[in-house]
């Protein structure tokens, strides 16, 4: 999708985060925002968490056995990573540097820790987004309707959605997922504003030089 405020001058990319608790819907939000917006291309978490029926390799996550993942981290081959639900997720460090230098943004679905780490390593270029449910009862009914996980997954997963609700003010901006259409409006609405943002836009100095000239 053209973006008529970003065409004429060169921007640098942002970081955007959409965090939820499980079943809430970033995932969603997500896939619909990569679909219509060329200008995002997602951040590939490894993890050593098992495939779910429908996840494909390389799309959704880097699956990898936990000796793998332990060497990427000697390696020292990731921005930030974070033990989650009894498994390891982490963000390669592969091409995003150079993806924010070209003025393209990067999509990340992360958790709360891994917000705390990015905003700690690369604070300017960091949006934070947080989607809420619009009750515990209807994050239930996602979480198994779904169909992804079993019972016992998804008892631990609700059971955690109160400690990672905890951290919702660690964030730029808090979104209620009650209706899909009406949340991605706002998630794009904050796009939108934040790759305006005058710090963003690298080639505004040139701009502003050029019109005061003489
Ligand atoms: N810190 C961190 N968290 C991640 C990463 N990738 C995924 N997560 C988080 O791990 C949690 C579990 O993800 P997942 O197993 O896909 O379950 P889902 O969120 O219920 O679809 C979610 O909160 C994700 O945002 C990562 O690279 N780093
Ligand atoms: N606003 C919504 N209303 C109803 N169902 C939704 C809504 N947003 C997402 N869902 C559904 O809820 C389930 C969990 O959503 P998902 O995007 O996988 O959540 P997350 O990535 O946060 O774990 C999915 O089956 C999804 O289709």
């Amino acid at each position: 999708m053209a973006d008529p405020t970003t065409d004429t001058l060169h921007r640098r990319g942002l970081m955007f985060i959409l965090s939820s608790p499980s079943g809430a819907g970033k995932t969603t939000i997500a896939r619909k925002l990569l679909a219509e917006d060329a200008e995002i291309a997602m951040s590939i978490s490894v993890t050593t968490r098992p495939m779910r029926p429908g996840e494909v390799e390389g799309k959704d996550y880097f699956f990898v056995d936990q000796p793998t993942f332990d060497r990427m981290v000697e390696e020292n081959a990731f921005y930030e990573w974070a033990h989650v639900f009894g498994n390891c997720y982490g963000t390669p460090k592969a091409h995003i540097r150079e993806r924010l230098k070209q003025g393209s943004d990067v999509l990340f679905d992360i958790d709360w820790q891994g917000t705390q780490q990015l905003h700690q390593k690369a604070q300017a270029d960091v949006v934070r987004v947080f989607i809420l449910p619009p009750s515990v009862e209807e994050l239930g009914r996602r979480l198994a309707g779904r169909g992804t996980d079993s019972a016992e997954v998804i008892a631990a997963r609700m059971a955690r959605a109160q400690a990672e609700i905890s951290h919702w003010d660690g964030y730029d901006y808090v979104v209620i997922n009650d209706e899909v259409e009406s949340c991605f409006a706002k998630v794009k609405q904050i796009l939108a504003a934040e790759r305006m943002r005058r710090t963003r836009q690298t080639g505004l100095i040139d701009f502003v030089r050029n019109l005061t000239r003489g």
